[in-house]
């Protein structure tokens, strides 16, 4: 597209140095320094040519190796739509030596898992969880039950988290692949189905890490958790410079307000490291992205920024305050430190105990007391979060007299519950749960019409049950600006058609369509601000006007 606008490259690199000339005044430009600037945008016949290998080895390579140290690392990208940030945390899944961060990582971490299996003394387990911040609500990308609207909440030990977020246990690379195209799927289909494409919602990939080590002379297991999360920011444009309108803009503006923010927290945490002073306020809980990113951002972390840039001049305005905001964000100090919890064993005893006091509330009768949240104290223990164990302690009043002096240990309320239930799931418990997901996603999907190639491509999407549907699961590779969807055999009629997506609702809006396997077919839909352009097959071809 910057081609054929016939864009001049307006960005220069050398060393580690970004250098971006005003198009307007050519003198005039403007140079940063990080820790390192990637040409990417020409061939890989061009000698300065980055390609996506380099940027895993020295980024990725750098935050598994932090990883497996026990810290928690995050890579997130930001810049404006089409800028190649989908590229660089994604990549092209098909194209092996185009695939991004997010897989060459995954794939790092389970050959780097089994090269250590020598060692009897170590286990690992991994677990993933995938989600989208969309208007400043937070959807579930892994499993279709949990539809709308996840509730993100604080607890005082493990901080920010998505209640009912899946995290699912995973043991392969090839059963994260699976999940994260999956996520990847659901997304664009929620996107079409809100009128959006995925470029305007956050996308947060999350693998939490967990080493074990058992030492045979103390018969002590001790544990590291590393959480990574890896991140595909919304396009950073501005909604006024994307013509956004009424519904469109309000929600630019939710977009907006995660973006902001993010801006925000980025500046304050940059202005408190330059003066050294006590810390002013960071507004992390102003939106949904900065309160979970929080430790990520001036926490407990090890977090690389990478900034997309279009090197063509009409993104000028866009490119340079992108490379402003990555010059703050390099500010930033972090304090991250190991996740290791030498009390394993206590809090594995503890749990043990709490199992044990249960029995012995229902022997004598007491069930019901579990149940029931008076005179209860709460006491946490200060563990790092994924470890903890919530212990409730009798007061003195207790009406229990007859039970050992302490310890009713439970939980008084249903928060608390889920999150202590997630700590007692075992290994072979998360793997039959994922399974279950799993199966209910294929479900989901394949009623949703989304029908899957035996090499797992997409071939089509349909609804055999309800309403026929376009979904545009790909937006055309061979036809610039134009919308491809996929529709049903037969005829489709303007009534049977749920005309959401990238269409503009309208009574006047009329659309029939006849199409058999291969064959070509007949069309016609007018007032709808789009027009068709062809119909080959199952493939509605529509570009866009509006
Ligand atoms: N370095 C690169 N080399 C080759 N192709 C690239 C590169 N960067 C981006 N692309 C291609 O450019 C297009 C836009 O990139 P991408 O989707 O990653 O942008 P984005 O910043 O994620 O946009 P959005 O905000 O819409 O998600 C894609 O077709 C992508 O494959």
């Amino acid at each position: 597209r910057e081609i054929g606008k016939e864009s001049k490259c307006i960005i220069q690199m050398t060393g580690n140095t970004t250098t971006i000339l005003n198009p307007k005044q050519p003198k005039e430009n403007k140079s940063f320094n990080f820790d390192y600037s990637y040409w990417s945008h020409t061939t890989p016949d061009d000698i300065n040519y980055h390609s996506q290998k380099q940027v895993y080895k020295d980024i990725g390579e750098e935050m598994l190796l932090h990883a497996f140290e026990g810290y928690n690392v995050c890579i997130f990208a930001y810049g404006q739509t089409g800028s190649g940030k989908s590229y660089t945390m994604m990549g092209k899944q098909d194209q092996k030596d185009q695939q991004g961060i997010i897989p060459l990582l995954c794939e790092d971490l389970f050959t780097k898992i089994s090269d250590s299996n020598t060692d009897n003394s170590l286990s690992y387990s991994v677990e993933v969880s995938y989600m989208e911040i969309y208007c400043e609500r937070v959807r579930d990308l892994l499993n279709p039950k949990n539809k709308g609207n996840l509730r993100v909440r604080e607890h005082p030990l493990m901080g920010p988290y998505v209640e009912d977020l899946s995290k699912l246990a995973v043991t392969s690379y090839n059963d994260i692949q699976d999940l994260m195209e999956s996520g990847n799927k659901a997304r664009t289909v929620a996107a079409t189905n809100m009128n959006e494409t995925s470029s305007r919602s956050h996308a947060v990939f999350n693998i939490i890490f967990t080493q074990k080590k058992h030492d045979m002379d103390s018969e002590n297991t001790s544990e590291k958790v590393s959480k990574i999360s890896l991140v595909d920011l919304a396009g950073s444009e501005r909604a006024d410079s994307t013509g956004a309108k009424g519904t469109r803009l309000k929600e630019g503006a939710n977009i907006n307000k995660s973006l902001t923010t993010l801006g925000k927290v980025i500046s304050a945490l940059a202005e408190n490291k330059k003066k050294k002073k006590v810390e002013s306020h960071i507004p992390y809980r102003d939106s949904v992205l900065t309160w979970l990113l929080r430790e990520n951002l001036g926490g407990n972390s090890r977090t690389a920024m990478v900034a997309a840039l279009s090197p063509a001049d009409i993104n000028y305005d866009e490119t340079l305050s992108t490379l402003r905001y990555a010059d703050r964000a390099k500010q930033i100090r972090c304090n991250a430190v190991i996740n290791e919890d030498p009390n394993n064993r206590l809090v594995r005893e503890l749990k043990e105990e709490v199992c044990r006091l249960k029995d012995l509330l229902f022997a004598q009768g007491l069930g019901d007391i579990i149940d029931s949240d008076s005179l209860l104290l709460f006491v946490a223990l200060p563990f790092p979060p994924y470890v903890h164990l919530s212990v409730f302690l009798s007061t003195p009043m207790s009406p229990l007299p007859h039970l050992p002096a302490v310890y009713i240990c439970h939980s008084f309320h249903p928060r608390k519950q889920k999150i202590i239930a997630e700590l007692n799931e075992t290994w072979e418990e998360k793997l039959r749960r994922t399974e279950d997901i799993r199966m209910q996603r294929e479900a989901l999907l394949a009623e949703m019409g989304v029908a899957m190639r035996e090499d797992g491509g997409t071939v089509g999407v349909f609804s055999p049950k309800k309403t026929p549907h376009l979904v545009n699961l790909n937006e055309d590779p061979l036809m610039s600006e134009c919308l491809l969807y996929y529709i049903k055999d037969g005829t489709t009629n303007r009534q049977d058609i749920v005309l959401s997506g990238h269409f503009i609702q309208d009574e006047h809006c009329t659309f029939s369509s006849t199409t058999g396997p291969g064959g070509e077919g007949e069309i016609e839909l007018t007032n709808c601000g789009r027009s068709i352009l062809g119909c080959l097959g199952h493939r509605l071809y529509i570009k866009m006007t509006g």
